[in-house]
């Protein structure tokens, strides 16, 4: 049994259209209780990599790991239940609100076996309730909350479904500091109740990866080495 739960393995990618790779040979490993925070300038390619974490971006090389599940075409589905990616603008899924935590629901219960149970829709009401948002009548759409109140709400259909490991896109980028904390001490809540789960997240923010992550893993954009010019 590998203690490694996700495992990224010389990733590189080039983006269209574009003659050299943004991220090359990109290797790194998440283990069970860790969070991990991923920085880099703006466009360095921390998004794109995530994405590519779970096959929504296809890169050029590389092999990605969860334990030893092996993201492939064939196992896309079943990685994607155990690898969830949190967008830092969470899109619409149902009609309301209600039907949006029904439908996380109903996803997490056709989960595989061996993974933990889903959330209960007293658990959602309740992590709702933590994270400032019990006051939304759940009739109303996804799209009328604001940018802040989806990034909260996607985070509860995330956590509806119990991921062994939570790629979050900077999820507190639209929030204030008392809903960041909220979000912080959920964070830090789930790493203590369920040790054997990780987060790997990208934040922008010093005091947020001090106050949540034990590591950075730092991303650039690759550049070509010079090639040496005669004097
Ligand atoms: N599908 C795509 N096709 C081509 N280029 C893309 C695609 N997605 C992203 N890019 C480009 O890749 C670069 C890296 O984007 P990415 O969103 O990963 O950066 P980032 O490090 O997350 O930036 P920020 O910190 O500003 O959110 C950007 O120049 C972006 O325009």
């Amino acid at each position: 049994m590998t203690s490694r739960l996700l495992r990224a393995q010389n990733l590189t990618w080039t983006p269209p259209e574009h003659t050299s790779p943004l991220w090359k040979n990109v290797n790194f490993e998440l283990h069970p209780g860790e969070c991990v925070a991923l920085s880099g300038e703006s466009g360095s390619g921390k998004s794109t990599l995530l994405r590519a974490l779970v096959a929504l971006l296809g890169t050029d090389r590389g092999e990605v790991y969860c334990g030893e599940l092996l993201l492939s075409p064939e196992t896309v589905l079943a990685f994607r239940r155990r690898v969830l990616y949190l967008h830092q603008r969470p899109a619409p899924l149902a009609k309301t609100l209600d039907d949006e935590l029904r439908l996380a629901r109903h996803y997490a219960s056709r989960n595989i076996p061996a993974l933990t149970r889903p959330l209960s829709e007293d658990q959602q009401l309740a992590l709702l309730e933590r994270l400032g948002l019990s006051h939304i009548p759940l009739n109303r759409t996804f799209e009328r909350l604001s940018p802040g109140e989806q990034q909260r709400f996607g985070l509860v259909r995330a956590l509806t479904l119990q991921p062994p490991v939570l790629l979050l896109d900077e999820p507190t980028a639209s929030l204030d500091s008392r809903s960041t904390e909220r979000v912080e001490v959920l964070i830090h809540e789930l790493l203590n109740d369920h040790p054997e789960r990780a987060i790997l997240i990208v934040t922008h923010h010093t005091e947020q990866r001090r106050r949540l992550t034990s590591r950075t893993l730092n991303i650039a954009r690759w550049q070509p080495t010079p090639t040496p010019t005669d004097p």
